[in-house]
């Protein structure tokens, strides 16, 4: 059965493109009402929780006034580096968080190593791996944090990522084979697999029944190939315009949107493309983006 795309599927934006987490003076001059009423005005239904984000009553206002709603929230998972029990405390305060906020899914990364921050380490070369010990760990933690967020109505995704332990899609498929379906989803985001692997789909076709959330993060192949050739940090390349929206990058969204739809999927696809916002306006790029979705995308469908 194929998703209803006008019902089953809810399309966000995330703060990133405003501002970012890991650098916190980008962007600074993006308060939280800008940033919402940005949304608003191109046409998303909602946003993940950025680092800037206040308490969930002060939040909930200011979304209540705009009619746009909380995907998630990034988690930032220490199982290996904290031991399971610890990693587990934090992760259910996230939970509690994202049920004030009525958030269906908590997006987690296990940080532990991670070079995704490093003001030296090169992104495309020096990954951390897990030992086969710390792959347990993680695997078993991570179905624990499935059984917290079951307590709370919220789904765990997790997030492939640059830079650390689980990135490739070999990595993945390891973590996948690992971990209990009914307690640990995938977070599918296309730019995170296409700079780590140079594929997209072979991803998603293996492990569609585990996606239950998804990132649409562009790549601009160029910039890709330069900040590869200069050996550049995470930030670095992002900085460099390696990633950008739907529409305006290299990626082909179409045959994603239709898998997920072919198989449907239901819950959000969230954009979400850090750049600079003084070199990228963020509102700009989300008009872009918004009318590659409507043109490119669900047209498919209408
Ligand atoms: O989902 C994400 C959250 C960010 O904090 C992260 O660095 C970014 O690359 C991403 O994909
Ligand atoms: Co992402």
């Amino acid at each position: 059965m194929a998703s209803d795309v006008k019902n089953d599927i809810k399309w966000g934006i995330a703060p990133i493109g405003w501002r970012n987490d890991d650098i916190p003076s980008i962007g600074k001059e993006n308060n939280l009402q800008q940033l919402l009423s940005d949304i608003v005005v191109a046409g998303f239904d909602g946003t993940e929780v950025g680092g800037f984000f206040p308490a969930p009553e002060k939040l909930n206002y200011e979304l209540k006034l705009r009619n746009l709603h909380i995907a998630g929230q990034w988690f930032s998972s220490y199982i290996i580096r904290d031991g399971i029990e610890k990693a587990s405390e934090a992760f259910e305060k996230h939970c509690q968080f994202l049920k004030a906020v009525n958030a269906p899914v908590a997006v987690v990364s296990e940080q532990t190593y991670t070079i995704q921050r490093s003001d030296t380490a090169n992104i495309f070369t020096d990954k951390p791996h897990f030992t086969d010990k710390e792959w347990d760990e993680v695997c078993q933690g991570l179905n624990h944090y499935g059984e917290i967020a079951a307590k709370y109505g919220i789904k765990v995704a997790y997030h492939h990522h640059m830079g650390t332990g689980i990135q490739t899609k070999e990595e993945t498929d390891r973590l996948m084979a690992n971990t209990d379906p009914d307690k640990v989803g995938l977070l599918f985001d296309t730019g995170h697999i296409y700079v780590s692997d140079g594929d997209y789909m072979s991803l998603l076709n293996d492990h569609i029944d585990r996606v239950v959330h998804v990132h649409f993060k562009d790549v601009r192949k160029k910039q890709e190939d330069d900040s590869r050739a200069k050996g550049l940090t995470f930030q670095q390349a992002f900085l460099n315009g390696m990633f950008t929206v739907p529409g305006d990058g290299d990626l082909d969204f179409k045959p994603v949107f239709k898998k997920l739809v072919e198989n449907n999927y239901k819950g959000w696809i969230v954009v979400e493309a850090e750049q600079d916002p003084d070199k990228a306006n963020p509102l700009e790029m989300a008009q872009i983006a918004r009318k590659y979705i409507d043109n490119n995308l669900i047209s498919q469908f209408n």
